[in-house]
């Protein structure tokens, strides 16, 4: 079975993060998906964080109706905060699972600073959908030159999930700019 792993902060979920998720599962041909709800992006302040449960929840409401998008609360649950620790327990865990990295242009371009990136890449595929305004930096960023060798292209997507990693692809199709952080300040401006 193919899982695609949608990692998030999920500060809140939003269209963008359902079209992202849509567009990978069709495009790499995914049994299922997974929305995995951070405790907390140890990237990110954790100050204006939502809690947890109203993050997951708000996430579980937007997901209902789609029977093969799964929103996991396990990062939380197994006290992982670094996706390199959940990955590891993830491909050990479910050993006939092929996992797919789910991830947005503005992830990849600072993929370079996440604890232990290269294990990461070479313990998962990855596919890197597009995000308005971020393609310039997402595509010469210090991981997409690191592993230029390992990018198949875009028309071979379908082919991801069942190739050993490092691998990867870049989908240029999703065009929507929504963000958490419109979302939020539009909340309180
Ligand atoms: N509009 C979008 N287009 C493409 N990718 C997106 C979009 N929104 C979120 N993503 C991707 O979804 C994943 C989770 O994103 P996250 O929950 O941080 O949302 P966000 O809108 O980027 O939040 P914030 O504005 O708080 O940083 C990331 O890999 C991110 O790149
Ligand atoms: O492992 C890391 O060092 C790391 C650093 C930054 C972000 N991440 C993960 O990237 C995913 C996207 O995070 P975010 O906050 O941009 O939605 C989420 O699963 C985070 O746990 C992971």
């Amino acid at each position: 079975m193919s899982i695609g792993i949608l990692g998030g902060s999920f500060n809140p979920a939003h269209r963008g993060h359902l079209e992202v998720t849509r567009a990978a599962r069709h495009l790499l041909s995914l049994d299922r998906c997974w929305w995995l709800v951070s405790p907390g992006n140890p990237l990110k302040d954790p100050e204006g964080y939502a809690p947890f449960e109203e993050r997951f929840a708000a996430a579980e409401d937007l997901t209902r109706q789609f029977r093969w998008l799964t929103v996991s609360g396990m990062e939380q649950r197994l006290g992982t905060r670094f996706t390199v620790d959940t990955m590891r327990v993830l491909t050990a865990r479910f050993r006939h699972a092929r996992f797919v990295w789910l991830m947005g242009a503005d992830s990849l371009a600072t993929f370079h600073l996440w604890r232990d990136w290269q294990a990461i890449a070479q313990m998962v595929p990855m596919a890197v959908i597009s995000r308005p305004g971020e393609q310039m930096a997402a595509l010469t960023s210090p991981a997409a030159r690191a592993l230029s060798r390992y990018r198949i292209p875009a028309d071979e997507a379908r082919t991801l999930a069942a190739r050993k990693a490092p691998a990867w692809v870049y989908l240029p199709v999703v065009h929507n700019p929504v963000s958490s952080t419109e979302i939020r300040e539009k909340r309180d401006p």
